[in-house]
């Protein structure tokens, strides 16, 4: 499947209209830390958070007192963004509906169609997210899918809400947005395991193990930065550190010998089936 997306250039900033948050967990702490980053004032940003623990971490990390329930507070948020699980949406979303009549919608859950919130919250102003983890430095990658009732003035407004957490890229097909989710929503997970097994192994080949993280992590920043920045795709990049008869060669050889690149894709396609899975089960409500 082709695949078709827009890189966005840096964009100017635009003041941001009150914020509404659904589920204040690890997701919307990415991204209102990112929105405090960008001077937006604690007060205008309104979150709904169940769990007392959770409300605590907020006001806590950003100044923010989060209601335990959907209230008359969401009415002046021009924005709503869906940070909760996608077990849980059409639940939280039936007190919220007809809150906020004029908002625009933003949910970053895994799966859930845009369809399906439209019905639930009874407008089709829309947008699917699905943005990583590295967005809490900074350095995340966002795909966005927007339903066709969604203009250039809100697409622009969520440009600038997800601005400081790193990277986005629009899709025109929302079935894309499943294939994102499969290689960079979960894809700081494999980065992650892929560090462990090389700590791991520098572990038990001697080093110690903040010696070891170090040279993961630092292989991990160094490589991504050259292949970003290199001409060359990432095979030619590989073939460069490869000798013939040398110590990559025997990794290499051994990876490709254990099948790793063909078991890799398969959990990336296993991720990917689950993506759709998560929608039939919890988009149907
Ligand atoms: N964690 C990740 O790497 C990524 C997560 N996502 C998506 O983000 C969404 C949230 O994930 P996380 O932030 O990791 O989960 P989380 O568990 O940290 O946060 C979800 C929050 O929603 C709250 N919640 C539960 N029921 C609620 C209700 N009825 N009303 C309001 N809030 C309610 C929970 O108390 C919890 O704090 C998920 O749909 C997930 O698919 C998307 C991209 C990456
Ligand atoms: O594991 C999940 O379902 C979520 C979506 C992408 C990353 N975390």
């Amino acid at each position: 499947m082709n695949i078709a997306v827009t890189f966005l250039p840096r964009r100017e900033p635009i003041p941001l209209p009150p914020i509404g948050f659904i589920g204040g967990g690890n997701m919307a702490s990415a991204i209102i830390g990112g929105l405090i980053k960008q001077d937006v004032p604690a007060a205008s940003i309104e979150v709904v958070e169940p769990f007392a623990e959770a409300r605590a971490r907020l006001a806590n990390d950003f100044g923010i007192l989060a209601q335990p329930a959907a209230g008359p507070a969401l009415a002046r948020c021009k924005v709503i963004v869906w940070a909760v699980k996608p077990q849980s949406f059409a639940e939280a979303a039936r007190p919220v509906r007809g809150l906020a009549p004029d908002a625009l919608h933003l949910s970053v859950a895994a799966g859930i169609p845009s369809g399906s919130i439209a019905r639930w919250l009874d407008t089709e102003r829309v947008v699917r997210a699905m943005p990583n983890t590295p967005a809490l430095v900074g350095q995340g990658m966002t795909g966005l899918f927007a339903r066709a009732a969604v203009d250039m003035g809100d697409r622009k407004l969520i440009e600038q809400v997800l601005d400081a957490t790193g990277e986005l890229m629009w899709v025109d097909a929302e079935e894309s947005l499943d294939v994102v989710t499969a290689v960079s929503g979960s894809g700081p997970a494999y980065v992650f395991y892929f560090i462990e097994a090389m700590t791991e192994a520098g572990v038990e080949l001697g080093l110690t193990p903040e010696q070891a993280h170090q040279l993961a992590v630092g292989t991990f920043t160094g490589a991504s930065a050259l292949a970003a920045d290199a001409a060359e795709p990432p095979a030619v990049l590989r073939e460069r550190v490869t000798s013939k008869g040398g110590t990559t060669y025997a990794a290499i050889t051994s990876m490709e010998s254990d099948a790793v690149k063909a078991k890799f894709k398969t959990a990336i396609r296993a991720a990917h089936q689950r993506a759709a899975e998560l929608g039939q089960e919890f988009g149907k409500a």
